[in-house]
């Protein structure tokens, strides 16, 4: 099995492109389905979660084409809708072929994702949305079975808790319902905003996507478009903490600053200078140690869960104690164990982490347990003293374009091994 080693002590330095989000690439690629036409994405990142939906849709019967970072997917020869427990359980974003799917063809197959180690990671407030729009839904043996008879109708529709991606496939569904569709108390992540843009490209009629509000008046039909894939804003945050961890000045290209504000807001906080101009961000740490930083995380614009476990990492070797509340995900605390092998003083209690920087890391074998896991590793790692070797690194790749080769860019000494 393939494993990263991290050399610590290097000071990053230098410039890095920013790839297209994961977390956006997903919803746009099973919006494809929604139309009649060739969909063209471009900015598309090479991760192993775009094979997986690639191969998806592929299992639906539609014609899918990668070349570099474009990918297209033409679903005119759609002839199944049944999304399979071996493609879905590796991935949890493709429940969202399910809105997009009832609301094209009339009916859905779609695997229960079950739950990861994050947490349970339910799919009722999807399934709750959907019947809001018309859709009988039954789950069983292992699967949700989605009809409507006829058009989705459009509705209004409170979502009882904020939900990413809920809110997707629900939005997603009711571009080909009939009549008018809004969405309230609905997730307001940049990746929402851009769906919305790439749909609204394809012909469909949403507003207000990025607010709680989204209202969406159904058309007859959606048609081909292209569309480039908003950046990484989790990938950009992922290289500025390695940066403050290192004490050093990277500048960030083909990023998105404007989605990034509670993330550049603790940057600040922990001391690191920060510029941002147009697509670039630079930042600066000058060789200092970072200061420990508060906080919550919360929906957007708050601060976002999936940079938790990077700022843990940051937490472990700064000044000071910084206090983490994870309100999001009951289990996201998978990191914890391995930080202590290298080191770090981290109590628990909860949803609470108490951590407490340390003057230095220690190098070890660590073992990594989902997605931001792996990142809080590997950037532990970078500051530790000695080698760190991460083991389970087919999280990453998950989530991270060559991330071990941005980071060598940068300075690091890492590489993959196996
Ligand atoms: C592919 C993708 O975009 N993944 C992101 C998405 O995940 P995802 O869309 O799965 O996350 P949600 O926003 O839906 O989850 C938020 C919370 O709502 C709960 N919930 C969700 C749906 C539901 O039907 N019932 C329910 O109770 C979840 O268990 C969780 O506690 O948003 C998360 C929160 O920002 C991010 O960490 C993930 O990286
Ligand atoms: C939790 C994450 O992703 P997913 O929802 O795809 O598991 C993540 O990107 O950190």
């Amino acid at each position: 099995m393939q494993k990263i080693l991290v050399e610590g002590g290097a000071r990053l330095s230098g410039e890095v492109r920013i790839s297209g989000a994961k977390n956006a690439v997903l919803p746009i690629l099973c919006a494809t389905l929604l139309a009649d036409a060739p969909v063209r994405i471009t900015n598309v990142p090479r991760l192993h979660d775009v094979l997986t939906t690639a191969r998806l849709l592929a299992g639906l019967g539609a014609a899918v084409v990668h070349a570099g970072d474009v990918m297209t997917v033409d679903p005119r020869s759609v002839n199944s809708h049944v999304a399979p427990y071996e493609l879905v359980k590796t991935m949890r974003a493709s429940v969202l072929v399910l809105g997009p799917l009832l609301a094209k063809f009339g009916d859905a197959e779609v695997s229960l994702p079950g739950g990861c180690a994050i947490g349970s990671r339910p799919v009722d407030l999807h399934i709750k949305g959907l019947q809001a729009l018309g859709a009988e839904i039954v789950v069983e043996h292992g699967f949700i079975k989605a009809r409507s008879h006829g058009r989705l109708q459009g509705a209004r529709h409170v979502f009882e808790l904020v939900s990413v991606g809920a809110t997707e496939n629900v939005m997603m569904a009711a571009t080909l319902a009939e009549g008018t569709t809004v969405l309230e108390n609905a997730a307001m992540e940049p990746e929402i905003v851009d769906l919305a843009e790439c749909l609204n490209a394809m012909g469909a009629k949403i507003t207000g996507a990025g607010s709680p509000r989204i209202v969406i008046e159904g058309v007859d039909a959606l048609h081909g478009c292209e569309h480039a894939v908003v950046a990484d804003r989790i990938e950009a945050g992922t290289f500025l903490v390695a940066a403050v961890m290192t004490g050093g000045s990277v500048t960030l290209t083909h990023a998105r600053p404007d989605t990034m504000d509670a993330v550049l807001d603790k940057l600040r906080e922990a001391g690191a200078g920060i510029h941002s101009e147009g697509d670039r961000i630079h930042l600066d740490m000058h060789g200092k140690r970072p200061r420990a930083v508060n906080l919550t995380t919360a929906p957007h614009p708050a601060f976002p869960t999936d940079m938790q476990a990077q700022f843990m990492a940051l937490n472990c070797m700064a000044d000071g104690v910084g206090v983490i509340n994870e309100t999001i995900f009951e289990n996201r605390f998978m990191h914890v164990n391995e930080l202590l092998r290298l080191g770090a003083d981290i109590r628990v209690d909860g949803h609470t982490a108490v951590v407490r920087g340390v003057a230095s890391l220690s190098g070890a074998p660590v073992m990594a347990t989902d997605l931001r896991a792996s990142a809080s590793l590997i950037l532990a790692g970078l500051v530790a003293d000695g080698e760190t070797t991460i083991d389970r690194i087919y999280h990453l790749d998950r989530g991270y374009e060559n991330i071990e080769a941005k980071l060598s860019g940068l300075g690091a000494r890492i590489r993959r091994v196996g």
